[in-house]
């Protein structure tokens, strides 16, 4: 695989999701960080979207609930360069129908190098980087290159 760079701006797409034990500690964690938030742009499943514009009293692009494809309509955006960062609080002690849409947006984020934060302790990391207030440069795959490579013909 091929890579190439990417700049993700200074504002940054944040997309927020909570399973439903956890969605009590994102509310929590985001009134928290309400004045670092407003400054970027939000994104959400239908559920977490709606209880988090509540709270917080910001503007939330809401997506489709989690279990309905919320999860992957998320990862649709990965590939797109839509979203730069996920802060998803899964719920690691029940089994969730759509877990296949789960594992599938993790695996698309790492293919896609976008920082993930699965818990408290690494939203606050994430949230407290130099990079959230900077545009920064990071490595992506160079997709034309993978494409060239496997439309090559064979000699
Ligand atoms: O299930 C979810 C993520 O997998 C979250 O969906 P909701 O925000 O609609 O509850």
């Amino acid at each position: 695989m091929q890579f190439k760079t990417s700049v993700m701006p200074k504002k940054k797409r944040i997309a927020l999701i909570a399973h439903d034990n956890m969605k009590q500690e994102l509310m929590e964690w985001s009134l928290l960080h309400r004045h670092q938030l407003e400054n970027h742009e939000l994104f959400a499943t239908g559920t977490t979207g709606h209880m988090l514009e509540t709270e917080l009293s910001i503007p939330i692009t809401k997506l489709i609930s989690g279990p309905l494809g919320g999860d992957q309509q998320i990862g649709a955006m990965l590939p797109e360069k839509k979203i730069d960062l996920i802060i998803f609080f899964w719920d690691p002690f029940e089994p969730m129908p759509h877990d296949p849409d789960v594992k599938a947006l993790l695996r698309v984020a790492a293919v896609w190098n976008v920082a993930v934060a699965c818990n408290r302790s690494s939203a606050d990391f994430l949230l407290s980087s130099p990079l959230m207030s900077a545009e920064h440069s990071y490595r992506i795959p160079d997709y034309d290159s993978y494409l060239a490579e496997r439309l090559k013909k064979p000699s």
